[in-house]
């Protein structure tokens, strides 16, 4: 599990680090320019003339910084100053000072086809407003750069809480950011414009009851080690698993829900599907089927399959109909174990939230942006303006662990922490992923895992899966049905 920050967050652990720990902001600045450094040389840059853009606050000074350690180490570098002397920190007046006692080189005016790198200290996470004027026809002058560009904590112009674009941005090639990463650099467009992001340790330090709420996590490839398989276990250990999906003509959502949890561990799995769909048999033996005709009413059957159950899932495929509708009441009004709701039982909420509120047991929702804005009245653009927030607000209105799948999927159960997932690519934007996500969440909740640990393992290793299945098939080549194989493959690595 790694923690993430946003740009206030992580001023107030400087603050922290510097007025209470009392590490002179100095020597954090020291540290930041010098894992620059190494940074740089480790990525093996053509390293012929280097010139450092710097602004007036702290990211500027670490710009000079790393002017200084680059000109002693016998590189040639130029520093050109962007920002306003009566706008200097002390720290970047103090750095300047240093800077020109060494004797590196302060230029006023630069042609960048002159340099083979360029880095950007110019804003970090004291970016505030929109970049205009000057500033902006210079940043955009270095969108036509041929060498590399690295960028000092986070790229000039990239909002360091939502990544987003303000009026311009450097478009780097490597961002070296301090103690943690940003949720800026991570979240669209600003992941794009980050390139390769290196986290350097820079000494910050904060006791976890001073860090600012809410904190965010995601996980690592280590963190899957969670899902342990019980050497002694047998298929009733693993978990059985009610699954409500498909309809009269949509065979395949059902396929691939169900086979994602079978093929990542699950024990049992049962679809309740329509009897058109009774063909699933044929080439999925493993699932038993509970089948209604058209306007059958199958309550009974149902009610006994939730007593089966230890999970219970809806959604995928089910369609918007009137027995669809009367399958998810069903659900919220006697299912009394843990549920997800995906796809199209999402499109029917609206109007049942009291219910939703109501349901004995955890809940996962697991709506993509259209599902969730229709659900919620909040369009996808106000969303994307403050997806953690709005995340958690609205887990904790509905009482349940929100997935709110995008490029950079977040969840909330309401709570203080948030997770935001960074596996995955947009090979995986193809019909069919949500699908097999739903599955892979049912079989970590069948196997054990609590609604919030499902969700976020379920996004992490359905991502990675994805990123697996790229790696072997192409991004664009690649099918829903590729990560479930590439799942397995993972969770048998780990
Ligand atoms: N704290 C520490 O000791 C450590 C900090 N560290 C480093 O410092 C960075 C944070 O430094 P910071 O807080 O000084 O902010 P920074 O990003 O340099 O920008 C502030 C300046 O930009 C200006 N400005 C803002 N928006 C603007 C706009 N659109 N257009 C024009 N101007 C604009 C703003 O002006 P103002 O808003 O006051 O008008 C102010 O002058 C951090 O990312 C890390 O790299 C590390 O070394 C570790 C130790
Ligand atoms: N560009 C992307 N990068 C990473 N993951 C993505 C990207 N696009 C889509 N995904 C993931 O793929 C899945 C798509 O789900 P969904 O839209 O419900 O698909 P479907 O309804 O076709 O099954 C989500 O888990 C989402 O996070
Ligand atoms: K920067």
């Amino acid at each position: 599990m790694e923690r993430i920050v946003t740009g206030d967050q992580m001023q107030l652990l400087d603050k922290y680090t510097i007025e209470e720990m009392g590490v002179p902001s100095l020597v954090l600045m020291e540290r930041a320019g010098l894992s620059v450094f190494e940074a740089i040389k480790k990525e093996g840059f053509s390293l012929n003339k280097i010139l450092i853009l710097c602004g007036s606050g702290n990211n500027g000074a670490d710009g000079v910084v790393l002017a200084r350690l680059l000109h002693l180490a016998g590189y040639c570098t130029d520093v050109c100053i962007l920002g306003k002397p009566e706008k200097f920190t002390k720290e970047m007046q103090k750095q300047i000072d240093i800077g020109k006692n060494y004797g590196i080189s302060f230029v006023k005016s630069f042609h960048i086809s002159e340099y083979t790198v360029i880095v950007d200290a110019v804003f970090g996470v004291g970016l505030s407003r929109e970049i205009t004027g000057n500033l902006k026809e210079i940043i955009l002058e270095l969108h036509k750069f041929q060498g590399k560009i690295v960028a000092v904590d986070i790229p000039s112009g990239i909002c360091s809480r939502t990544g987003k674009i303000l009026g311009c941005a450097v478009k780097a090639d490597l961002t070296v950011t301090f103690a943690y990463g940003k949720t800026g650099l991570f979240l669209y467009p600003g992941a794009e414009y980050a390139g390769k992001v290196v986290i350097a340790d820079i000494g910050i330090y904060a006791k976890p009851e001073i860090l600012p709420k809410p904190e965010i996590f995601t996980y690592t490839k280590g963190d899957l080690k969670e899902i342990r398989r019980k050497r002694d276990g047998n298929k009733g250990s693993f978990g059985k698993i009610l699954l409500i999906a498909g309809s009269k003509d949509i065979f395949g959502a059902a396929y691939l829900s169900g086979m994602a949890a079978m093929k990542t561990g699950a024990g049992m799995l049962k679809i309740c599907t329509h009897k058109e769909n009774k063909v699933l048999f044929s080439c999925f033996p493993e699932a038993m089927l509970l089948c209604y005709e058209d306007d059958e009413n199958i309550t009974k059957e149902l009610s006994e399959g939730f007593q089966w159950a230890d999970v219970i899932g809806i959604g995928p495929g089910i369609g918007l109909g009137k027995q669809a509708e009367s399958l998810l009441d069903t659900v919220l009004s006697q299912g009394t174990k843990p549920l997800v709701i995906d796809a199209d039982a999402i499109g029917m909420l609206k109007g049942r939230t009291e219910q939703l509120k109501n349901y004995p047991n955890e809940v996962i929702l697991t709506p993509h942006l259209g599902e969730f804005s229709r659900l919620t009245d909040i369009s996808i653009k106000k969303w994307k303006e403050n997806p953690i927030k709005i995340t958690q607000e609205i887990a904790k209105t509905l009482s349940v662990v929100l997935v709110c799948k995008d490029a950079r999927t977040v969840i909330s159960n309401g709570d203080k922490n948030i997770y935001l997932n960074l596996s995955g690519n947009d090979g995986m934007a193809s019909a069919g992923s949500g699908d097999v996500l739903t599955g892979m969440i049912l079989s970590l909740l069948a196997q054990g895992k609590d609604g919030l640990k499902a969700a976020c393992l379920g996004v992490y290793l359905h991502g990675a899966a994805g990123d697996l299945a790229a790696k072997r098939k192409g991004r664009a080549a690649m099918l829903a049905g590729d990560l479930i194989d590439a799942a397995g493959q993972i969770l048998d690595e780990v």
